[in-house]
């Protein structure tokens, strides 16, 4: 069943917070997202330049429009700018009665204040009481409570006392602000504290995070989601959105509320790719027998680069490409993590060229490379015997070294193959590259043929 979630927030042109990170995660989420806008500011990832509010009552009849529609499972707050604004939602919220997140958002991560000073004391004593959830970060649960925040046990005072004076059914005191390893969150709940935490991410992107978090929660909300349980995803969706935020800006980066959905659809997407490729060598399976090497082969293929951290990203054949019978014949079905070897040369490749995601490797002999010649590929050859001593002893080294000699002959992308004459106990070989392992199964093929 579809639920209806909404965003009472501003809006970001730089899209990194506010609506749009509300909207994302309201879709990373699967519930339909719906907004009344407060106020549009002229923001970038490290300055906020002009911002402009519209009326209390055209936000209440954006309210009033959703839920005379589809009606409203949860709702969230972010910027609300005026104490008007404030106001007016405190009142529609108060009668529609749906189940409502505030994020006490007062000053943006770049410095600027997002609401008007007068505002703050409407926000507790009109807004609090009606709220579900309320998600303080450091300074704001300060700012509600006067008291100085320094560890979890001071943010657990500031949530119990936040409840008790305002009337907020569940506080959730944010510890992204605290020091320490882990980004610990507290929960005050029917009387009971709960602890949620990660580990604390060294990341540039947290623009917008306070945003996509109570998103998060009001999506759980939205969905029938027991409120712990909401908040518990809320912490791991949050933890993915920052750990592979967007590299954009030059301040804080934005996060990234589509990785939840994105990582595990990129996966299923290089999976089926990869089981297609292995169904074409199986169709070739005599032909491609002639190619597969001492060492065997095998076929990678590496997850969109913005993703990929390591060898568990890169989907290929456990127990490689046998040589069974005179057949080509993957040992298994594909597998992330299933390679080292490949897995790295693909790492090294994609590392230098994002379009560079697949390799194979296959038997190396003369009259292949004339053929390769012949049919216009792009050839780079490696003379393992010049890999200086260095590179043999990093983890990951040789494969760096091999593709960045690579890649130097071929102008900085990569070549269709990389000829490795070998070296004293290694097989020369070949290494097929392509954008996919549709292109490379295709390129190995035209080799053979
Ligand atoms: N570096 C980090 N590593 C892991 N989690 C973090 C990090 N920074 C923030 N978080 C988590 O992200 C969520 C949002 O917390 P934060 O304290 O940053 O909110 P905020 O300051 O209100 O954000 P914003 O400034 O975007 O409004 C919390 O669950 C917090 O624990
Ligand atoms: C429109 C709008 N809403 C919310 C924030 C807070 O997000 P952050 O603290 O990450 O800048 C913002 N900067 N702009």
């Amino acid at each position: 069943m579809w639920r209806v979630a909404i965003t009472i927030a501003g809006l970001d042109s730089g899209g990194g917070a506010g609506i749009h990170a509300d909207i994302k995660t309201f879709a990373a989420m699967g519930v339909h997202g719906a907004t009344a806008l407060t106020c549009v500011t002229a923001q970038n990832t490290y300055e906020v330049r002009e911002a402009q509010c519209l009326s209390p009552q055209l936000v209440r009849a954006q309210i009033m429009a959703v839920w005379d529609d589809m009606g409203i499972d949860a709702g969230k707050t972010g910027m609300l700018g005026t104490r008007e604004i404030i106001e007016e939602v405190a009142s529609v919220v108060g009668k529609l009665g749906f189940p409502l997140v505030v994020d006490p958002v007062m000053v943006a991560k770049s410095g600027a204040p997002l609401i008007s000073e007068d505002a703050v004391d409407v926000l507790k004593r009109r807004l609090l009481p009606v709220a579900k959830v309320v998600t303080p970060n450091k300074p704001e649960a300060e700012k509600l409570t006067g008291m100085k925040i320094a560890s979890v046990n001071d943010a657990e005072k500031a949530a119990e006392f936040i409840h008790k004076e305002y009337g907020t059914e569940i506080v959730v005191v944010k510890g992204g602000h605290l020091e320490g390893g882990e980004a610990i969150d507290v929960v005050y709940y029917r009387g009971s504290f709960h602890k949620f935490s990660t580990p604390r991410l060294e990341s540039r992107a947290t623009h917008g995070t306070g945003c996509a978090f109570s998103a998060a929660i009001a999506a759980g909300l939205a969905k029938g989601l027991d409120p712990l349980e909401a908040i518990k995803t809320a912490k791991q969706f949050i933890y993915t959105a920052i750990k592979y935020g967007v590299a954009k800006g030059k301040g804080h980066w934005p996060v990234n509320p589509t990785a939840w959905v994105e990582i595990p659809a990129e996966r299923w997407r290089a999976y089926e790719e990869l089981r297609a490729a292995l169904e074409a060598i199986r169709k070739n399976a005599a032909l491609f027998a002639k190619a597969i090497p001492e060492v065997q082969s095998n076929l990678g293929y590496v997850i969109d680069p913005r993703y990929a951290v390591d060898v568990n990203d890169v989907v290929a054949v456990p127990g490689r490409i046998v040589n069974y019978m005179g057949e080509a014949r993957p040992s298994g079905p594909p597998a992330f993590g299933a390679s080292s070897h490949t897995a790295r040369k693909i790492l090294a490749l994609v590392g230098k060229d994002p379009n560079a995601r697949s390799a194979m490797n296959i038997k190396y002999s003369p009259e292949l490379v004339e053929r390769a010649r012949a049919l216009g590929y792009k050839i780079a050859v490696v003379d393992r015997r010049k890999e200086p001593e260095e590179a043999k002893k990093i983890e990951g080294g040789s494969m760096k070294w091999v593709v960045g000699e690579a890649l130097s002959q071929t102008g900085g992308t990569a070549p269709d193959i990389i000829v490795d004459l070998g070296d004293w106990g290694k097989e020369p070989q070949i290494t097929v590259v392509g954008r996919t392992p549709t292109e490379v199964v295709e390129k190995v093929l035209r080799l053979l043929s």
